[in-house]
């Protein structure tokens, strides 16, 4: 583990999926900066040959670098010192069956390293240990199980001696968990599920909400009878890890199903923020986000740790851009709700979270009638509420810079219309139960926009406007450049102070992949994934006519097809030799 956090100190690698344990996309780097980012030039490329959704990026570790694709997900290790030859490649053999009970496209987030191994978690669930080396299958585990709707697109992280992964399938009715295996042996060492009884969820007498003991079986309390079972609560977002603390963050989805009139009451401990022990697996605290969710607002997205001044004081932060529009920023050593603001302006379903901690009602949102889904009821359609279930933000993190202490948000800027309707479970079977369209906001026509917030007051400071949703993964670097991909295909670079546009190049497909930094013989590169594909690509992805197709309309993005097509690449920019 020391080793791990000393190899990710250096900056020329870039050796977890998220830059960092923080998960700043922070890199030391400057040797581009915002005065010469213009310069920029294609140095080489690297074609994946698959098709649809290239999300995450790729590993770097020496002069090794380390590519992954989607489903049928290929690893490829290159050779940066041999004119990136292929040095080995992994091609797993997958049951193409999981591909209809990926709910998103067929996409993964990528690798983790750790003990001379690399990790992926496969569409099937299979957690692969590859020798670093040499490629070959050291351990594999089956974290869950297709036919009952689990399928894998989250990026493993390893901590200490240890390798966590969570799981997806919160439209299929899962109990979703996430899990801890042993990193030499592959044995599950702990699990810990999003809803059921304590010793399922590892929440003991100590586990706090709000500063609060949760009380026993408290997520039992909030579900209807056995609701829980098929509960979902997902957990394929990113994981975070605070090394002094020693505790792991990550948040779970959507409760299932997505017609809030089939399970009444809170559904905890969906919708939530998780601190807890890797040791044990033990949750120190959870903060849920959205109780009873109606809207599909996966509170999945990355926890980013940052140590901040908040009215003089030095904080240990956790940021956190929730897909309900929220931006949250915590206390990270207890939970304690700091700021909750919405991110972008037109976010019309709640009033805001009520911050005053002698309310009954402290830490919850405030849900506004004329966007309650619930109060509508089933095959009523509630027209026009923002933002649209992709969230103000989704799967694409963000980045944080300890420079300008701003974080660097790519954002949908979509609405929607929601109608649930009632739905029976079948194991392996979407367990979805609304139908939506989706749309940009009354009178505009961007869908997205690239944005720099302040944590500590939870305020925009500037925004930039994208046509379609920023569903790519943002850079921040020490020398004042912000990196961010389009789903049109353009890397661009921006100033961190300003957002002025400094750089735009298009890449040969869409990018919904994370942009990533590294030195190699003393030269910076920026790769990028292109390949396009993920929720707001799926229609595009997926090869199919109808734009609307997928589990949820995703109206706007029909022009997407005018800008480009399918097919992964990997596109390295350096500057020019002077
Ligand atoms: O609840 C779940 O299990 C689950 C899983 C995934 C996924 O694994 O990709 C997505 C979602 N939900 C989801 O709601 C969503 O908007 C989404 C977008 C994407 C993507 O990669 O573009 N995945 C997912
Ligand atoms: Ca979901």
């Amino acid at each position: 583990n020391d080793e791990l956090i000393k190899m990710s100190q250096n900056p020329k690698d870039w050796v977890m999926p998220t830059g960092d344990y923080a998960n700043t996309r922070y890199s030391k780097l400057n040797q581009i900066n915002a005065q010469n980012v213009g310069k920029l030039q294609v140095a080489w490329t690297f074609s994946t040959g698959v098709l649809r959704g290239h999300e995450g990026g790729p590993l770097i570790i020496g002069n090794i670098m380390y590519v992954h694709t989607p489903f049928p997900n290929k690893v490829y290790a290159l050779d940066l010192s041999q004119e990136n030859k292929i040095v080995w490649r992994y091609e797993p053999k997958q049951d193409p069956n999981v591909i209809p009970v990926m709910c998103c496209d067929t996409v993964n987030r990528g690798l983790s390293y750790g003990d001379g191994k690399i990790f992926l978690h496969q569409a099937d669930t299979t957690l692969v240990a590859l020798d670093a080396k040499t490629g070959q299958v050291a351990w594999s585990a089956k974290n869950g199980d297709p036919s009952k709707g689990e399928t894998g697109t989250s990026a493993p992280m390893v901590i200490k001696d240890k390798v966590l992964v969570g799981i997806s399938g919160g439209e299929f009715g899962v109990q979703a968990h996430m899990t801890a295996y042993d990193i030499k042996t592959g044995k599950e060492v702990w699990r810990g599920y999003s809803e059921g009884p304590d010793n399922q969820l590892l929440v003991d007498d100590k586990t706090t909400a709000l500063g609060k003991p949760i009380g026993k079986d408290s997520s039992l309390k909030t579900w209807q009878g056995d609701q829980w079972k098929i509960g979902g609560g997902a957990t394929w977002g990113w994981i975070s890890y605070d090394p002094e603390l020693n505790l792991v963050y990550y948040g779970s989805g959507n409760p299932s199903t997505w017609n809030p009139k089939q399970r009444p009451g809170d559904n905890k401990w969906s919708m939530t923020i998780w601190a807890r022990n890797p040791d044990t697996g033990v949750a120190k605290w959870v903060y849920q986000m959205t109780p009873h969710d109606e809207w599909d607002y996966d509170g999945v997205n990355e926890m980013i740790l940052s140590d901040q001044q908040i009215n003089g004081q030095p904080r240990k932060l956790l940021t956190h851009f929730d897909r309900n529009g929220l931006g949250y920023t915590l206390d990270r050593t207890n939970g304690e709700l700091l700021v909750a603001e919405k991110y972008d302006p037109k976010v019309n379903w709640t009033s805001g979270v009520d911050m005053d901690k002698n309310s009954p009602t402290y830490g919850r949102p405030k849900v506004l009638d004329a966007a309650s889904t619930d109060k509508a009821g089933e095959d009523h359609n509630v027209k026009g509420i923002c933002p649209a279930a992709l969230g103000t933000k989704d799967e694409q993190p963000a980045a944080y810079s300890p420079d300008t202490q701003l974080f660097y948000v790519p954002t949908n800027h979509v609405c929607m219309d929601y109608e649930p309707f009632k739905v029976s479970y079948t194991a392996g079977q979407p367990y979805v139960g609304a139908t939506l369209s989706m749309y940009p906001p009354q009178g505009e026509s961007h869908m997205g926009n690239f944005i720099a917030w302040d944590g500590k007051t939870g305020k925009i400071v500037w925004s930039n406007k994208e046509q379609f949703s920023v569903w790519s993964g943002a850079l921040a670097t020490a020398g004042g450049v912000v990196f961010y991909g389009t789903l049109e295909g353009y890397l661009k670079a921006v100033d961190a102070k300003t957002g002025k546009e400094l750089y735009k190049f298009k890449t040969p497909s869409g990018i919904i992949g994370n942009v990533t930094t590294y030195e190699n013989g003393g030269k910076q590169y920026v790769a990028v994934l292109s390949g396009v594909g993920g929720w707001a690509g799926i229609g595009l992805a997926a090869g199919l006519t109808d734009p609307t197709a997928g589990l949820g309309a995703v109206g706007g993005y029909a022009a997407l097809s005018n800008y480009t097509a399918l097919g992964g690449t990997l596109t390295v920019f350096s500057l020019p030799a002077n």
